[in-house]
């Protein structure tokens, strides 16, 4: 029932000491408050005048404003202290998932780590915000009123005590259950977001192939499995929160009618009677109050567990520090050689580069062709410094290392991508994203490089106008021009990868694009994967893949009378 997570938290012991120090005057007010008012009223009920009971009247005011401002001053201080954890918490969800690179994003989704980011913290902030202060009041008011009311009247202090022990057992059962569905929510949850996600990404296709209705359909299922999650959660706390007020209002009940017969009898005079009667509802009140709450703050508790599981995973795929700050000597970054030796890649058991070995040095063009499948952007991947091997090892220049998830070699890299990303900002600013202090002459002259000059002067704002997703949309070669621009931008990058750059564009436009691609390759060592067999004549170096193995690698200008190329021919070309 109770969050071992939540004692994990920087800075909560100093946090918890100010709570319970809080929680015990809380407490004591309350008891003031009880006593006070009993007084009072016993007083004039005895028949003396009520200006004779100004002072307990006083302390039961008092008592009651000085719980509501205890309460007031302990919620702003939580708040705060539970906002700062879920800040941190982001910043730590999302330094892990740049770190551990696409795999992640891969195997948990986009939606699921993105809700994580958003709306888990929040879910996070209102948990630490909600349950500090129940779980601390369920320990500690109980227990005070308990040793108030141990000298007023024996028997209904014993009768409190006596129902404590069920109802946190009640409340640990439901607990259990509680839990188990939350987390079941939860899994249901980031599947209809990833679903939902899909579905915005595939959208077209699911329109050209008229499949739409049938994927509505589908999201309803995902929808329902969700509602029914929420439903059961929500019927489980309805139905605890019932639970427990019967329980509390039958102790009072309990409590009560013992008192009336002792009252009867003479064996116990009013005033410790009524105010006991006044304390037992309040010692109730904590663990109602949990109870109720208890559930709301499962969302948070759940989003808690899967973002530091998803830190984790982020940490577990991340190499080692000493990996990722291996020095690699300016001299091997300038003008970089490139060293594979027997390395394999395995995604969960199934094995995408099998025993890869090839020696390429800087400046040089390779070129890495292969049919669909073959293996090209697993290898793009390692060259990228996305992905470790699984086996083998890496040289550049005299370094060895078993991965290339290095800074140094990442800030001398520049990755094209099949589809690269227009960030939801100016043409300018998306083209100086990697290198905000460009001036604009460099921009300027980067965009007429790759050919997006007449596009600027075309734009309603120029080279400010806004583009990407619910912007000024840009056709697949613009956006991989922009692609170009960034990596023009920076020639300070010594080495450059492309994955099928040019794969969703059609023949016109990759050949315009061309001129300006191989322009960006000069002196540079380049890897570009792709299954057009076109560019074999423009590259240094060509490496055949087929099922993740090297089938042919050498010179290009030898490619042409290897088996590799008959195999090629004969095959019709690569698909
Ligand atoms: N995340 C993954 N999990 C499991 N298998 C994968 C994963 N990604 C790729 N594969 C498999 O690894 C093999 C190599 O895939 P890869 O994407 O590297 O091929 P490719 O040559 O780049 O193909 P294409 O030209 O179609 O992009 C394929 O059989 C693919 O199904």
């Amino acid at each position: 029932m109770f969050d071992r997570a939540i004692f994990e938290l920087d800075g909560i012991k100093p946090m918890m000491a100010v709570v319970v120090a809080l929680t015990v005057a809380r407490a004591l007010a309350v008891v003031g408050q009880a006593v006070g008012l009993a007084q009072a009223i016993v007083g004039v009920w005895q028949g003396n005048a009520l200006e004779e009971q100004a002072a307990w009247i006083a302390l039961f005011f008092c008592c009651f404003v000085a719980r509501q401002v205890i309460l007031a001053a302990q919620d702003h201080m939580l708040d705060r202290y539970a906002y700062r954890q879920a800040d941190s918490l982001r910043e730590s969800l999302l330094q892990a998932v740049f770190e551990a690179g696409p795999a992640l994003v891969g195997r948990r989704g986009s939606a699921a780590v993105v809700n994580s980011a958003i709306e888990g913290t929040e879910h996070v902030a209102a948990y630490i915000a909600l349950i500090i202060p129940k779980m601390t009041a369920v320990g500690i008011v109980p227990l005070v009123l308990l040793i108030a009311m141990i000298p007023l009247d024996l028997v209904s202090a014993f009768i409190a005590l006596a129902c404590f022990p069920f109802i946190i057992l009640y409340m640990i059962m439901i607990g259990y259950t509680a839990k188990d569905d939350a987390a079941k929510r939860h899994g249901e949850f980031e599947r209809m977001s990833n679903h939902f996600i899909d579905s915005l990404r595939g959208i077209d296709t699911l329109k050209a192939f008229g499949r739409s209705r049938d994927h509505a359909g589908r999201i309803f299922a995902v929808s329902e499995r969700f509602r029914e999650a929420t439903m059961k959660t929500l019927r489980i706390a309805t139905l605890s929160s019932a639970v427990l007020d019967t329980f509390a209002t039958l102790a009072l009940a309990a409590v009560a009618i013992m008192m009336g017969f002792r009252l009867v009898e003479g064996t116990l005079s009013f005033l410790p009677a009524l105010s006991v009667l006044i304390m037992v509802p309040e010692y109730f009140r904590p663990i109602r109050e949990f109870a109720s709450d208890y559930h709301a703050s499962l969302d948070g508790r759940t989003s808690l567990a899967a973002i530091r599981e998803t830190i984790d995973e982020a940490r577990a795929l991340r190499p080692q520090n000493a990996e990722r700050d291996l020095a690699l000597s300016s001299e091997a970054l300038e003008a970089p050689s490139v060293t594979l030796e027997n390395v394999s890649f395995d995604y969960a058991g199934y094995t995408a580069l099998n025993d890869i070995s090839f020696s390429v040095k800087s400046p040089c063009k390779v070129g890495i062709i292969g049919a669909s499948g073959s293996g090209k952007t697993t290898l793009l991947n390692l060259l990228s410094g996305f992905s470790d091997p699984s086996s083998g090892s890496i040289h550049i220049g005299t370094t060895t290392c078993s991965t290339l998830r290095n800074h140094q070699w990442h800030a001398h890299a520049t990755f094209i991508p099949q589809d690269p990303y227009l960030f939801h900002a100016s043409l300018h600013d998306n083209v100086a994203f990697y290198q905000p202090h460009a001036t604009d002459k460099d921009i300027a002259r980067a965009l007429e490089a790759v050919g997006l000059d007449v596009l600027a002067r075309e734009l309603p704002q120029g080279i400010d106008t806004p583009i990407g997703a619910g912007e000024r949309m840009l056709s697949g070669g613009q956006a991989q021009r922009v692609a170009l621009a960034r990596a023009f931008l920076d020639s300070s990058r010594t080495i450059l990868l492309f994955d099928e750059p040019t794969a969703h564009l059609d023949v016109e436009t990759e050949l315009e694009l061309k001129e300006s691609t191989l322009a960006l390759m000069e002196n540079k060592l380049v890897f570009f994967a792709t299954h057009r067999l076109h560019w074999a004549a423009n590259m240094d170096y060509i490496i055949v893949m087929d099922h993740g193995r090297i089938t042919w690698q050498g010179p290009s200008d030898k490619l042409k009378n290897s088996d590799a190329w008959t195999r090629l021919s004969a095959e019709g070309g690569l698909r």
